[in-house]
């Protein structure tokens, strides 16, 4: 996408393909204003209209036909959502009248707008930061309430200002460097170097480790169910579901293939997935279950290791994949226990009891403990710059003055990729690639 065209002006349903009660046309650039003219009759032609206004009246179609009746919205840049000339035309919400809309106005000089491209000139204009359109994005594609949160926050530049404070403890730490190198016979107290490079890591550290309950909260989290076979597993899916999706039955081994069902839980999007109950068996179909229970284990964001409380403790045959994050669970609590362990949360399908704790459990396993600051990292993009600026931070505390100031620059510069203020132009394609025509 080309940071050149900011001369053409473009044109784009912005609302959702179907039937709506209302459907916007968005028109943006230098020529938005003429385009209005052309497309709209109201009390005064739009190009007259300071911004912030809107005019009630007819769109029509060039032989003077009228398309609709409805709205047209003036912005003058730079007080626009791009920075440009905004025209906008509320109408009744078809296609077929946004269609004609939209043909008229590009008869009248606009071209179509690419992906994302009205955010792109927003960005361009100055007016948003990198991460201020990913979460523009995030906005526009959040699914649940916690997806919609990060967003706004992102949107409100609440990520920026945790940035903003990262760096400003890294610039400190420069200065202080800077002045032992130029003046080391008046020496810098130690604290100047070490304080505010500690609170930089630290915070660095919370930084990067909400990337994980970002990427739940927006994309949600896999949940695999672990264990022997009639731990309980396809009943506690059911369970949680609270529709009977997988097939339970007293016969060991009766879930072979695995299973995916989608909920809600407190705000996170979760696929749960049922699994074959793992033990050694000569059975080919029941084996080949087995293993991919485990690798489904090993690719979840969570396992939760059910254990049938009312049959004696037995472990599984096989470890379960390193690296797994796991929630153990005691089955069965309606039944007489027999065994016991603190450290196992006991659940019946059966009564419900302890679903409540285990939602409570898997919304702290997911989200709780990386989570500490407000405004989280929501993409890879931004994790892996606030991965490098923690990695320079690191290395500069372990080096010698004159070099640890090379790894703060460095810091700084991943600091400053993470918001995305100067970043190299297939970096903010990548970023615009993903968004839709019309945003
Ligand atoms: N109809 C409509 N709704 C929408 C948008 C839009 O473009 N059109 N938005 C976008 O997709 C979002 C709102 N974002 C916007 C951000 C800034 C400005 C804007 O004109 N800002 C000027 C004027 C502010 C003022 O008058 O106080 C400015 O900041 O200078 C408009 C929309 C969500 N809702
Ligand atoms: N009383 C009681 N019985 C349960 C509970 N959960 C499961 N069961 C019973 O335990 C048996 C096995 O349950 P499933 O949910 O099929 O177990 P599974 O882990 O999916 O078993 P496989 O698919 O064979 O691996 C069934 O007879 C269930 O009715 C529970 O909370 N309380
Ligand atoms: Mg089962």
């Amino acid at each position: 996408m080309s940071r050149l065209g900011l001369t053409e002006t473009i044109a784009a349903v912005a609302t959702a393909p179907g039937s709506a009660g209302v459907g916007i046309v968005r028109v943006s650039g230098p020529d938005a204003l003429r385009v209005a003219d052309g497309l709209f009759r109201g009390r005064r032609a739009p190009s007259r209209t300071p911004g912030g206004r809107f005019l009630f009246g007819e769109l029509q179609a060039e032989d003077g036909e009228v398309l609709d009746e409805g709205l047209c919205l003036v912005f003058r840049g730079p007080r626009s959502y791009t920075g440009e000339d905004v025209a906008e035309f509320q109408t009744h919400g078809s296609p077929a009248v946004l269609g004609r809309v939209l043909a008229r106005a590009l008869a009248l000089g606009a071209r179509p707008a690419r992906p994302g491209e009205f955010t792109l000139r927003a960005y361009l204009s100055g007016r948003l930061d990198l991460a201020q359109a990913e979460a523009v994005l995030g906005l526009v594609e959040a699914q649940t309430d916690a997806a919609r949160r990060q967003a706004s926050l992102g949107l409100s530049g609440a990520l920026g200002a945790r940035v903003a404070r990262i760096g400003a403890n890294i610039t400190r730490t420069l200065a202080a460097l800077q002045a032992m190198l130029d003046y080391p016979e008046e020496g810098v107290p130690e604290e100047d170097r070490e304080g505010p490079l500690s609170a930089a890591e630290h915070d660095l550290q919370e930084l990067v480790a909400s990337a994980r309950a970002g990427q739940v909260a927006t994309r949600g989290a896999r949940l695999a169910l672990i264990g022997r076979p009639n731990a309980g597993k396809s009943s506690l899916l059911n369970a949680l579901l609270g529709y009977e999706r997988s097939i339970v039955t007293p016969i060991p081994g009766t879930t072979r293939d695995y299973l995916e069902a989608g909920l809600e839980l407190a705000g996170v999007p979760v696929t749960l997935v049922d699994t074959a109950g793992i033990r050694e068996t000569a059975d080919q179909v029941e084996a080949a279950g087995v293993r991919q229970a485990l690798s489904l284990a090993g690719a979840a964001d969570l396992v939760l290791a059910l254990e049938d409380g009312s049959q004696p403790r037995e472990a599984l045959p096989t470890e379960l994949p390193t690296g797994a994050r796991v929630i153990r669970v005691q089955t069965k609590a309606d039944l007489p226990a027999a065994w016991s362990d603190p450290e196992v949360l006991r659940v019946s399908a059966v009564t419900g009891e302890g679903l409540g704790g285990l939602r409570e459990a898997v919304h702290a396993a997911l989200l709780g403990d990386a989570a500490r600051g407000e405004a989280w990292l929501t993409t890879e993009r931004q994790a892996d710059a606030a991965r490098r600026a923690l990695s320079h931070v690191q290395a500069a505390r372990h080096l010698p003055d004159d070099l640890a100031g090379w790894e703060l620059e460095e810091a700084l510069r991943a600091l400053s990729d993470l918001t995305g203020r100067d970043v190299q132009e297939d970096v903010v394609d990548a970023v615009f690639r993903n968004f839709c025509v019309g945003k």
